[in-house]
Order: C-alpha cells, then sequence, then structure tokens
C-alpha cells in the first residue's frame, strides 16, 4: 500500500497557474472578508470549497480559455437504472454547464438509459457491464472499470473526471472551482465528528487499515475525481488493494469508500470540496451549508439493492 506515496512535488508541479483574459471585471477579492464559519484551507493547504469562497465570473473565464473537457462516469446497474433520468436531467442544469462534457454511463440494461436532450458540447456514451448478485461488489468494481475507462479512452481526451454516484440530483451549480489534481468530498454524515468515530476500515489485516489517531476527514465514495492521471492512479490502487484483501478473505468496512480513504490520507487530496457537493436528502439543512449542489436520494435499500 506504501507503494502509493508519492512525493507532494508531483503534484504541485502539475499545477499551472492560472491566466486571466486581460479587463476582465468581477467583484475585488479580499483576504480580511469571506466566510467565517468555516475553515477554507486544510493543514497542508488544500483549498476547501465552501459557497462564498470562489468567484464564477473570474473562473469561468479562466477555464473556459483552456477548452477543457471534463468526464463524469456514473454507474446504474440493477435497480439503480431507475435514478439515471433524474441524474442525466439535472446535469444537464447544474453539471459544468457551458463546458465540454462526456458523461459515461455503466448499466447491465444498455437498452434502458434514457434519451436525455443535451447541450452543444455535452455528449454521452454506454458501457455495459455485467450484473452482480452483490450491491458491496458492484460498486467496489467501480474503480476497476474507471481505471479501465481512463487508459482505454480519456488520457489525451479529456483532462479531468469526475466519479459519482447515480442515486443522487444536482440542486445548484458543480463547476470549474471544483477541479484539482486530487479533489475529494468530504462526507456529509461525519464533518463535525472526532476522527475516532470515523467508519475507516478498523482492521490491520485491510490494506484500508487506518489506525486510531490517524486520518484527516471522512470521504464520500460517491464523489472524487481530479485529473485523470490523479484518478487513474488512485483508482488503479484501489482496486489492486480490494483484490488483495480479498485474497485475504477480508472486505473493507464500506468497500471502495474505505480504500478511497485510506488512498486519500496518504495522497492528500489537492483541493476538497465541501457536503455541498454532496448532501443527502434525508439529512436537515445545518447553518453553514448555503447550497445544496448534490444530493443523494432518500432510497429503500431493501428494495433496490440485489442483497442485503
Ligand atoms: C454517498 C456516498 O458516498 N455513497 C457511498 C456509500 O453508500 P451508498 O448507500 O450511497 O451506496 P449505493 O447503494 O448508492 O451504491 C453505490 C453506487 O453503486 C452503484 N450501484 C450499487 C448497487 C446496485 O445494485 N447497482 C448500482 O448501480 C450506483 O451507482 C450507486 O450509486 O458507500 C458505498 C460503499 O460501497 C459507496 O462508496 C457509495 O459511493
Ligand atoms: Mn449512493
Amino acid at each position: 500500500c506504501e507503494l502509493t506515496v508519492r512525493s507532494a512535488v508531483t503534484i504541485i508541479t502539475h499545477e499551472v497557474h492560472p491566466v486571466s483574459p486581460d479587463h476582465l471585471k468581477y467583484k475585488q477579492p479580499s483576504i480580511i472578508n469571506g466566510r467565517k464559519d468555516v475553515v477554507t484551507v486544510t493543514p497542508w493547504l488544500a483549498p476547501v470549497v465552501w459557497e462564498g469562497t470562489f468567484d464564477p465570473d473570474l473562473l469561468n473565464p479562466i477555464y473556459k480559455a483552456q477548452n477543457l473537457s471534463i468526464a463524469a462516469s456514473v454507474f446504474a446497474v440493477g435497480k439503480y437504472i431507475k435514478f439515471l433520468r433524474d441524474f442525466l436531467e439535472t446535469a444537464e442544469l447544474h453539471f459544468f454547464v457551458g463546458f465540454n462534457v462526456h458523461i459515461y454511463v455503466f448499466t447491465d440494461q444498455p437498452k434502458a438509459v434514457p434519451q436525455v436532450k443535451m447541450a452543444a458540447g455535452r455528449q454521452l456514451s454506454v458501457r455495459s457491464v455485467p450484473s452482480a448478485k452483490r450491491w458491496q461488489e458492484i460498486s467496489a468494481r467501480r474503480m476497476e472499470l474507471i481505471q479501465e475507462l481512463i487508459e482505454a479512452e480519456l488520457h489525451g481526451n479529456n483532462d479531468y473526471i469526475f466519479c459519482l454516484d447515480v442515486d443522487s440530483k444536482f440542486h445548484g451549480h458543480w463547476g470549474v472551482e471544483s477541479l484539482g489534481g486530487l479533489v475529494a468530498v468530504i462526507h456529509p454524515g461525519y464533518y463535525k465528528d472526532d476522527r475516532s468515530v470515523f467508519p475507516y476500515e478498523r482492521r490491520p489485516l485491510s490494506t484500508a487499515y487506518i489506525a486510531p489517531g490517524e486520518g484527516d476527514f471522512y470521504y464520500c465514495g460517491g464523489a472524487f475525481g481530479g485529473h485523470v492521471g490523479e484518478v487513474q492512479q488512485l483508482a488503479k490502487t484501489c482496486r489492486q488493494n480490494f483484490r488483495d484483501d480479498a485474497e485475504r478473505e477480508i472486505e473493507a468496512a464500506w468497500q471502495e469508500e474505505s480504500h478511497l480513504n485510506r488512498y486519500m490520507w496518504i495522497n492528500k487530496p489537492s483541493k476538497i470540496l465541501s457536503p455541498e457537493y454532496l448532501w443527502q436528502d434525508f439529512k436537515s439543512r445545518e447553518p453553514e451549508i448555503h447550497i445544496i449542489r448534490f444530493s443523494g436520494v432518500v432510497k429503500n435499500y431493501a428494495e433496490i439493492r440485489p442483497n442485503i
């Protein structure tokens, strides 16, 4: 697992300074006034994105000039196909509007993929995947398929990728402020908790093990992303570690989410997205959440999953 450790220098050298169009008009920045109710930078100096920390009038022109392409992967296997229409329709309204977006749908029912009208510059591709008997397998196998997708198709064609749960909808702007080398989303369920109660994998036998007193945040398995090269590394490592665990007959507490948390503990994300970027519909709104951008729908697990 420690093979995954790469020096922070590799990540920092990826970052190119932003170039602004000349004479761009936008609100004057301040280092005095701004969000005071939340932390907007990690101890390793990665920004934490909250509403009010970025200016789309400044960011959009900077990124527009780069002619970026953003991929998104979403899996809709078995009964989860029913979530796909809302996911796709709301992505049209909120997810990287005005940019080149390529959504890859992985499903065992290609014919059931809904026809959703997409704006110019946006496209959808459907990939067939077999079904599986256990939801844990479907969820964890995403890492393997994401790695293969990046290696087979994305290098050179897409700059960034986000990997998203299908049982969710967009409700608000999700755009270029979310881009970064390695991007993690803070899980909405644990961000006020002490790390001792995070549901990390706690058995030392697993490659996803995180010891008591370790860990930064609890990140979501349902949304993560970054440069395609970074996500390839992440997916490859998590897939390999999941397999190594399987050989020892151990499955991490939250499957690929546990492996992702282990990966992000060593490979610190270069940008962190606040829980605005993955909320849950059943949770009541908290005062620091000024906007909900993406949120998991309420679902009946017993009814939609192939196993309990
Ligand atoms: C919001 C969030 O962070 N959710 C994570 C959480 O539980 P969740 O309860 O959100 O997991 P889930 O049931 O939504 O499964 C994750 C994803 O796998 C796909 N799927 C799953 C089952 C199935 O029968 N068909 C299918 O297509 C689908 O894209 C779904 O969104 O923990 C899981 C651990 O395994 C994943 O890390 C999820 O991403
Ligand atoms: Mn989910």
